[in-house]
């Protein structure tokens, strides 16, 4: 009997949300990192402005300062001496206009900038005594005045807790000179790629070897998912190499999760199954194609999910099971964004299994890339969504519309 797609999910997610819990319990739940290392990441608890934003009144435009009050009486003023960027600026001198340039802190006294294309001459000239300027009459009380706190002021939430860390994020951050953020720790996780076949890209391949796909692109799936793949590395097809290597990264990284591709299916070597059958964790095959094969359970008290070898079936196992899991316990990723949309070319699936193609998303429709084979990598590549037909139709047309996630 087949597992639902469901079903498998929810294991995973239990699995997730209990590893998480463990890591929170051990009072690993917050650490702090380096606004420069903080992308991504996601604030641990509210930040309160240490400073206001603007630090003080500024002039919004390159002009003068003035007070308005004096240009309703008159609108000859005299030219005091520039205020220089980044020095304090001293008090307005009555009947006067300082120059002051974008940024520049007001003098006190001045509550208004004037433009320096409105007034007469248009454009600064060098400091002189003696020089004068025609500026507008009734000039408004806070024109083109950025006034302290007015973005945000001391003692306020700057970011509220879980905020994710985006650019305008860290460079609010940054305005109010936060150097160091406290952020969630990321789900620390290990990876095994099982297969005597499998060779590292840049090694020597002996007959019937290929390159190893899946570290890189589970590696790849899962710190773009905010994971911190802790180590990723090659397991021959042998169980007691494999509960070797994977007791020794468990004890010397404390994963909170480990990863394996291949060795789950039905062949004579199956080295995850062989080294973890009869323990906690499930081998099960699920009605999903590709991803049927699938790993689910804890070694020790360390959750483990093993995906199957084919490197699609692995990227498809990720998006279905494990990327929904993280989003929503840890609220990171993102989770993807779900479209119906129409086929560009009929599909066909096998009936009772969920199938996930891959496909091109091109705005308007959907055009399946390739054929439902799992080893299909090339065709991966070239697609940026995986198109979902749950079990139900033997044959969707074109125009028909389907579920898209975009990838
Ligand atoms: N008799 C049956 N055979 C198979 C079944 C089945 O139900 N009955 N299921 C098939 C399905 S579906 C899949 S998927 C695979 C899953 O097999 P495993 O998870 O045990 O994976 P392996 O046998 O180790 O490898 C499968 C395939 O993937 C290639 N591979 C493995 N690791 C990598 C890697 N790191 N990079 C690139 N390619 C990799 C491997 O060479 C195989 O071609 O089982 C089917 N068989
Ligand atoms: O389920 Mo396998 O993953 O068809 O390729």
């Amino acid at each position: 009997m087949r597992r639902a797609v469901s079903e498998h999910r929810q294991q995973v997610l239990d699995l997730v949300r209990s590893a998480w819990q463990r890591r929170l319990a051990e009072g690993r739940g917050e650490e702090a990192v380096p606004l420069a290392g903080a992308l991504h990441r996601v604030l641990a608890r509210d930040l309160t402005a240490p400073v206001s934003l603007p630090p003080f009144a500024n002039s919004q435009m390159d002009g003068y300062a003035v007070s308005s009050r004096a240009t309703a009486a008159g609108t000859v003023f005299a030219v005091a001496p520039p205020v220089p960027a980044g020095r304090a600026a001293g008090p307005l001198p009555p009947g006067c206009a300082v120059p002051v340039m974008t940024g520049a802190m007001l003098p006190a006294g001045a509550d208004a900038v004037v433009p320096v294309e409105q007034a007469v001459p248009d454009t600064f000239a060098p400091f002189e005594p003696g020089r004068t300027v025609v500026l507008p009459a009734n000039v408004p009380a806070g024109q083109y005045v950025r006034a302290a706190g007015s973005d945000i002021a001391a003692g306020t939430c700057a970011l509220p807790a879980g905020a994710m860390l985006k650019a305008g994020q860290l460079g609010l951050l940054a305005a109010l000179g936060i150097a160091e953020v406290p952020v969630r720790p990321r789900l620390r996780v290990l990876l095994l790629s099982t297969g005597d076949e499998v060779v590292a890209p840049g090694g020597t391949l002996g007959p019937g070897q290929i390159y190893d796909a899946n570290t890189t692109l589970l590696s790849a799936a899962l710190a773009e998912a905010g994971c911190d793949v802790a180590s990723a590395r090659i397991v021959a097809d042998a169980p007691e190499a494999f509960t070797r290597a994977l007791a020794e990264d468990v004890e010397r990284l404390a994963p909170d999760l480990v990863v394996s591709s291949g060795g789950i299916s039905k062949g004579a070597f199956e080295v995850v199954k062989q080294a973890l059958a009869g323990g906690g964790v499930d081998f099960a095959s699920v009605a999903m194609q590709p991803g049927g094969p699938q790993a689910a359970g804890t070694v020790g008290e360390t959750a483990f999910l093993g995906f199957p070898g084919n490197p699609v079936s692995s990227l498809v196992s990720f998006e279905m099971f494990l990327r929904p899991a993280l989003s929503s316990v840890l609220a990171v990723p993102a989770p993807r964004t779900v479209l119906q949309v129409p086929l560009a070319a009929p599909v066909e699936s096998p009936a009772g299994i969920h199938q996930v193609r891959r496909g091109r998303y091109d705005g308007a429709a959907v055009m399946p890339v390739g054929g439902p084979g799992s080893h299909l990598v090339h065709a991966l590549a070239r697609s940026n969504a995986l198109i979902q037909l749950p079990p139900g139709a033997a044959r969707r047309e074109a125009g028909e519309n389907v579920e898209v996630w975009l990838i």
